[in-house]
């Protein structure tokens, strides 16, 4: 059913719905349009508001192939909704879902797009802060590319952020999806343009493995493997493309590539990916061994099953499900050293060649479980004081950067 939305739109039909809202085909005095329109519950919320008003200040000016552009911001009785152009197809995290990880050839094509867009965002002063497959849309109307891959362009700058001077203080919230965080911003330190490398790396990885390099469990526990793990090689990855990845995903921003740069390099590996099936590879198990360090007791850890330890993820709009590493716009308190620095054993996720057991692999899930009955004390502490933050920080959003570095206490 059509309904007027301001004065100059008509939303037609609902094309998708996100946490905060529906998109809509509609029509404009141009032609077709994809409308967001904000939950009708939500459109007296201060902070929403403010992020559609972000999106649309963001990204005045910007016009890009390979950028969704933002049209019109409209504001009328309870309606607050944001224009965009239509892009008539599916995200890439739908498409990765269906085919579970790409041929190397599509996924580089895909992201080399996805680095023009950003190369463009940058060079107009916007960090975009939540790249993930989510915020990718392929537009199945544009030509086919490289391993048969349609355009993809970079959308949702919500969160998106004016590039500033530097800042003397450290930020004290986290904002983003855990999974795609660059250490920097665990670390409490503004969020400059190679945050977006980081998880653009990331994306590539994801889209090239089936799972993300530091993903799994906890939010707490990816956040910390950002900061102290070092990625592990996927099996039968090309070695120039591996180089590239384990480049833009490395810890110090400096030691990046720009946005441009990674386009353009990405492309020149393009002819050398060709034909190149999808990799075979086996996720890593999310459930890390952690060895026992006491007798049984009553206070046994929660399992990786048990909701109490999955919902660090705090979501940005009430009611919605907080219970994914990959939630948008999850805010967490940046956790302190000691809680990064975490135990003695390491929780990297490494992937594995198809049929090799490991330790901790589902084979052996049930025996390990049986062994494991506690979490060492710093896991804990790191599980208490990063899910509470992450429950103390809901209304936290764009002061990080401001902000002195005062952290609740850890209860
Ligand atoms: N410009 C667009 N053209 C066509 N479809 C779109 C456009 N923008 C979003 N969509 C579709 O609408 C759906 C919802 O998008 P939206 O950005 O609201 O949510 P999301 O990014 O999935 O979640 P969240 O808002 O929680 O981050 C998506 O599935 C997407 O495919």
């Amino acid at each position: 059913m059509a309904r007027k939305i301001g004065s100059r739109y008509t939303a037609h039909q609902i094309l998708g719905r996100g946490s905060a809202g529906t998109v809509w085909l509609g029509e404009g005095p141009d032609g077709p349009v994809a409308i967001k329109l904000l939950r009708e519950d939500l459109a007296s919320d201060q902070e929403l508001v403010g992020r559609f008003v972000q999106e649309r200040t963001a990204l005045l000016g910007l016009e890009h192939p390979h950028v969704v552009s933002v049209r019109d911001l409209v504001v009328d009785g309870d309606d607050v909704a944001l224009v965009m152009d239509l892009v008539r197809g599916t995200d890439l995290r739908t498409r990765l879902e269906r085919e579970r990880r790409l041929a190397p050839e599509a996924a580089v094509a895909i992201v080399a797009d996805v680095a023009d867009g950003l190369a463009a965002a940058h060079a107009a002063g916007v960090v975009h802060r939540d790249v993930k497959p989510e915020n990718v849309l392929l537009d199945m109307q544009g030509p086919l590319g490289p391993g048969g891959a349609h355009p993809a362009l970079l959308t949702d700058f919500g969160v998106a952020k004016l590039i500033d001077a530097p800042k003397r203080t450290r930020a004290t919230k986290i904002i983003g999806t855990p999974d795609y965080l660059a250490p920097e911003i665990v670390e409490g330190l503004p969020a400059r343009a190679a945050v977006d490398i980081y998880a653009l790396a990331t994306v590539l990885y994801e889209l090239l493995a089936g799972f993300t390099p530091f993903g799994g469990g906890h939010p707490g526990a990816v956040l910390r493997r950002h900061v102290t793990e070092t990625v592990v090689p996927l099996p039968g990855i090309p070695d120039e493309l591996w180089q590239l990845i384990v480049q833009c995903l490395a810890k110090a921003p400096a030691s990046r590539l720009r946005a441009s740069e990674l386009a353009t390099r990405l492309r020149e590996l393009l002819p050398a990916l060709a034909g190149l099936p999808a990799l075979e590879v086996d996720e890593p198990d999310d459930d890390p061994v952690v060895e026992p360090q006491e007798e049984p007791s009553a206070q046994a850890a929660p399992s990786a099953g048990d909701p109490a330890r999955r919902t660090g993820a705090v979501s940005l709009v009430p009611g919605a499900k907080p219970d994914s590493n990959r939630d948008t716009h999850t805010s967490m308190r940046v956790p302190a050293p000691d809680e990064l620095a975490g135990g003695a054993r390491g929780t990297a996720r490494a992937p594995r060649t198809p049929g090799t057991p490991r330790p901790g692999s589902a084979r052996h899930r049930t025996a390990a479980r049986r062994r494991r009955i506690t979490l060492s004390v710093a896991g804990l502490a790191l599980v208490a004081a990063v899910g509470a933050g992450a429950w103390w920080a809901t209304s936290a959003d764009d002061t990080p950067q401001d902000a002195p570095h005062s952290a609740p206490p850890v209860p």
